[in-house]
């Protein structure tokens, strides 16, 4: 079972616009509601994949018991942990053209004590031993910047490997911490982290290695339209395939961490099956998740040690 927790769920809300105008009433044509939230998102590609998983997450409001609902009607097992204010309202506008544009809220406050039961939750589920931990997103306010810090602990505690998918300072902090089995940035994330540009596969490989010696077993790192790279601390691989026309690129991160995460093998067939997972996802609209008979592995070329003189824009 892969244990995903969410420390800041969204109602995802898309509405589809001929053209945005920005300033302008527009008129939507189309409205979706998704449950949302990049663990939960985990755990919703898992589930579409037969994957045993649970999701954990707090929920408050009105929103956080429709999204318990629609988790419900999703078939993804979840155990929220009430909080007093709101779950937040995610919104997403499409325009006919495909250009998406993305407001999100910033979530609920918790309370010490919240924080104290949401990681209380996900403890008494590590005791079950689950055979990862992956927690994705951003933190909710009133949660510390060393939340992250604390979860790996906890999953160091019960031998849980533990996947970490945010951004920021939360990031900087788990990761100059350690005790991480993988930690998935993209590209921009992981330059954000090291502090600089990164235009070869080489920058992105020497920036990787650094979050390695701080204590982090693999790197994946996710290139958008270029791919991805895994770095481990003696290899890399980048994997890659053919152009395609995305309809929603929203998610798609998640849906490749699932891929990465969904089935065994070595090294460079996770990270095909994670590139398949994202490509499959930006087929689909809003943050719709790839169903098995839309993975094409075979689109998915792997290179080990990839030539680090290649610019990023080039693979
Ligand atoms: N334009 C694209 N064309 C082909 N594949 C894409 C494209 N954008 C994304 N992908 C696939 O999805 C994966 C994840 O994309 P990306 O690097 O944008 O993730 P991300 O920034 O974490 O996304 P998000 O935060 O929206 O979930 C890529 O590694 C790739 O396989
Ligand atoms: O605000 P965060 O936590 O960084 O990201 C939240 C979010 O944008 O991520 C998912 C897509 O990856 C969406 O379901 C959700 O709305």
């Amino acid at each position: 079972m892969i244990l995903t927790l969410t420390p800041n769920p969204s109602l995802d809300r898309a509405l589809e616009v001929d053209r945005l105008e920005v300033g302008g009433v527009n008129r939507a044509e189309a409205a979706w509601v998704h449950p949302g939230g990049k663990g939960i998102n985990v755990s919703r590609v898992l589930v579409a994949h037969g994957v045993p998983t649970l999701a954990v997450l707090p929920v408050g409001g009105a929103d956080g018991a429709r999204l318990t609902e629609l988790l419900g009607e999703q078939g993804v097992p979840a155990l929220p942990v009430p909080v007093a204010e709101d779950t937040r309202t995610n919104l997403t506008l499409v325009e006919r053209g495909g250009t998406t544009t993305k407001v999100n809220a910033p979530g609920p406050a918790l309370t010490e004590d919240e924080v104290e039961a949401l990681l209380a939750a996900v403890e008494q589920q590590l005791a079950l031993q689950p055979a990862a931990l992956v927690s994705a997103g951003s933190l909710p306010l009133g949660a510390p910047e060393c939340f992250f810090v604390r979860v790996a602990g906890l999953a160091a505690r019960h031998a849980v490997p533990f996947a970490l998918d945010t951004s920021g300072l939360p990031l900087t902090r788990a990761v100059r911490s350690g005790g991480l089995a993988l930690v998935k940035p993209n590209d921009e994330e992981l330059a954000e982290l090291v502090g600089r540009e990164l235009v070869t596969v080489g920058d992105v490989v020497e920036a990787a290695r650094e979050v390695v010696a701080a204590g982090t077993r693999a790197v994946l790192v996710s290139l958008g339209a270029h791919g991805a790279l895994l770095v481990s601390a003696q290899r890399s691989w980048w994997a890659g395939g053919p152009c395609l026309v995305p309809q929603s690129t929203v998610g798609a991160g998640d849906s490749t961490l699932a891929g990465f995460l969904a089935g065994d093998g070595d090294a460079g067939e996770r990270l095909r099956r994670a590139v398949a997972f994202g490509r499959a996802a930006v087929l689909l609209p809003g943050t719709e998740v790839p169903l098995p008979d839309q993975i094409q592995l075979d689109d998915v070329r792997v290179v080990e040690d990839p030539d680090p003189r290649t610019a990023l824009k080039e693979l």
